[in-house]
């Protein structure tokens, strides 16, 4: 799978489709976006070598692919497109998050490996462990904070994490940890964003009596709930609904937005776009 952006230019389509034809690539499903408004295009491929010519791997194509990027100013990525994204999810309380992702991970439905769970309680470490899945208490305070975010990064280098995710943890990461994860760090938030940003948005929505209550995944900024949308869901509510309901309600509403931004991350068909993105499906 080759994944792609850089400015606009004429051609472009005709240059990557060529770079495949010349290494033998059939394509399987094409996706792209050409931001007109800013100039800018976006593109994701998945191609398999045919059978009758030796197979690059990789490597031998990323490196083969390096001069073509150069010479259209692209950020690119190219990787095997059935591989597992290797994934951290950290958790507080709340677990109706977590309990998806392990069963949408466990059954295949995400092409996801879910590598370890970090909680700042020890609540759900009999569920973890019984998926055969390591569980980390890493307990946080105002003044542990830098140790509990120290150790995090020590287990995200240790196990190779490729993405964190962030389902329901309910501790506001430090600047320069959100800063290092850019990209690769997703959180849940169970409000519709802009809406109900912070704490208790159930609360929040259900002093304002509204009629729909929503969830929003996005990557994590310094920028408390503020970072890139990936997916938002929603749900009907009404007068009768009170915060303890709609709390209720929103769980699978939360779930559906969280999986869906997963998945698409695992797929390669999420780029950061300026404070937006771009989601090739
Ligand atoms: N740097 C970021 N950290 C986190 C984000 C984020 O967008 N950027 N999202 C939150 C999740 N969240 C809502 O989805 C959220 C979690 C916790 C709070 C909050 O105010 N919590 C405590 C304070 C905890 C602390 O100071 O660490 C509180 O209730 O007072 C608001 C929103 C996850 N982290």
């Amino acid at each position: 799978m080759l994944t792609l952006d850089c400015p606009e230019r004429p051609n472009l389509v005709h240059a990557l489709t060529g770079f495949l034809m010349r290494h033998h690539g059939d394509i399987l499903e094409l996706k792209q976006f050409d931001d007109f408004r800013a100039g800018h295009f976006f593109l994701r491929v998945h191609f398999v070598v045919g059978q009758a010519h030796p197979d690059p791997g990789v490597d031998g194509l990323r490196t083969a692919f390096a001069g073509l990027a150069t010479e259209l100013g692209a950020r690119f990525t190219i990787r095997e497109a059935g591989a597992r994204t290797r994934v951290l999810v950290m958790v507080s309380r709340f677990a109706h998050a977590l309990n998806d992702l392990l069963f949408r991970t466990r059954t295949g439905d995400l092409p996801a490996e879910i590598v370890a769970v970090v909680s700042n309680h020890p609540d759900h470490r009999d569920l973890v462990e019984w998926h055969g899945i390591p569980y980390f208490h890493v307990p946080v305070t105002a003044a542990t904070k830098p140790e509990a975010e120290a150790r995090l990064l020590e287990l995200v280098d240790a196990l190779d994490v490729e993405l964190v995710v962030l389902a329901r943890y309910m501790q506001i990461l430090s600047d320069d940890l959100a800063t290092r994860l850019t990209g690769r760090a997703i959180n849940i938030h169970h409000s519709f964003l802009p809406s109900f940003k912070g704490a208790q948005p159930y609360h929040q929505a259900y002093e304002r009596g509204v009629k729909t209550v929503g969830a929003t995944a996005h990557y994590v900024s310094s920028d408390l709930d503020e970072g890139p949308i990936i997916s938002q869901q929603v749900q009907d509510v009404d007068h009768a609904f009170g915060p303890e309901e709609l709390v209720a309600a929103g769980r699978d509403t939360e779930c559906k937005a969280l999986s869906n931004a997963v998945r698409w991350h695992c797929e390669g068909r999420v780029f950061l776009h300026g404070n937006r993105t771009v989601v090739l499906r």
